[in-house]
């Protein structure tokens, strides 16, 4: 008997699914924008791929910011986060346009879950301002402007990563 019990990935601990509409995530980034527009201007926006490249798309475009640079940072294998590895840094273009330490840029993400990915991106850019669409409670602190918050223990379902399929109907037999 007995035996380890399988390590859980971050969705299976999560357990309650958010699934995020084109249209519902569309939307978000525009009310994030309208936030963001109070703060800047930026000379840049940073996206954090992959995620953060559509709403740095978005936010970009709504405010009228032309220079867009990535940080490509990759934790997640599918639901169970790994260690961080650092793709690609900050360009030196980008680099030079925060005067080196970010101060009047934007950094971009989709969301923050345990704010290990947006803490390296701090790090890198203290003085640049770090927006994303969602938020949970454990990465919170480290965004400045954010949209909507869940729980801890949800797992969201971003338009990009899911397709549209038959859901069976709540009582049994009933189809
Ligand atoms: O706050 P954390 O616990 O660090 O998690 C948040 C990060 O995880 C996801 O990226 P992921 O590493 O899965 O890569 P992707 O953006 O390419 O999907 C998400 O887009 C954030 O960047
Ligand atoms: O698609 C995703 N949904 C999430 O809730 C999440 N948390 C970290 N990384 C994530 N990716
Ligand atoms: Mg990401």
């Amino acid at each position: 008997m007995g035996g380890e019990a399988p390590e859980l990935s971050e969705q299976e601990r999560a357990g309650k699914a958010f699934p995020v509409s084109w249209d519902q995530f569309h939307r978000d980034c525009r009310a994030l924008t309208w936030r963001l527009n109070e703060v800047g201007p930026f000379h840049a926006v940073i996206a954090i791929t992959r995620g953060g490249l559509v709403p740095a798309a978005i936010v970009a475009r709504e405010l009228g910011v032309r220079v867009i640079d990535t940080v490509c940072i990759a934790s997640y294998d599918h639901t169970k986060q790994g260690d961080l590895q650092v793709l690609k840094g900050i360009s030196e273009a980008a680099m030079k346009l925060g005067g080196g330490t970010g101060k009047g840029l934007l950094i971009v993400d989709d969301l923050v879950d345990t704010g290990k990915t947006g803490k390296l991106v701090r790090e890198m850019l203290p003085d640049a301002h770090f927006a994303t669409v969602y938020a949970k409670p454990k990465g919170r602190p480290l965004v400045d402007t954010f949209i909507t918050e869940v729980s801890q223990d949800t797992w969201i379902f971003f338009p990009w990563d899911t397709a549209l399929s038959y859901h069976p109907p709540l009582r049994d037999g009933a189809a």
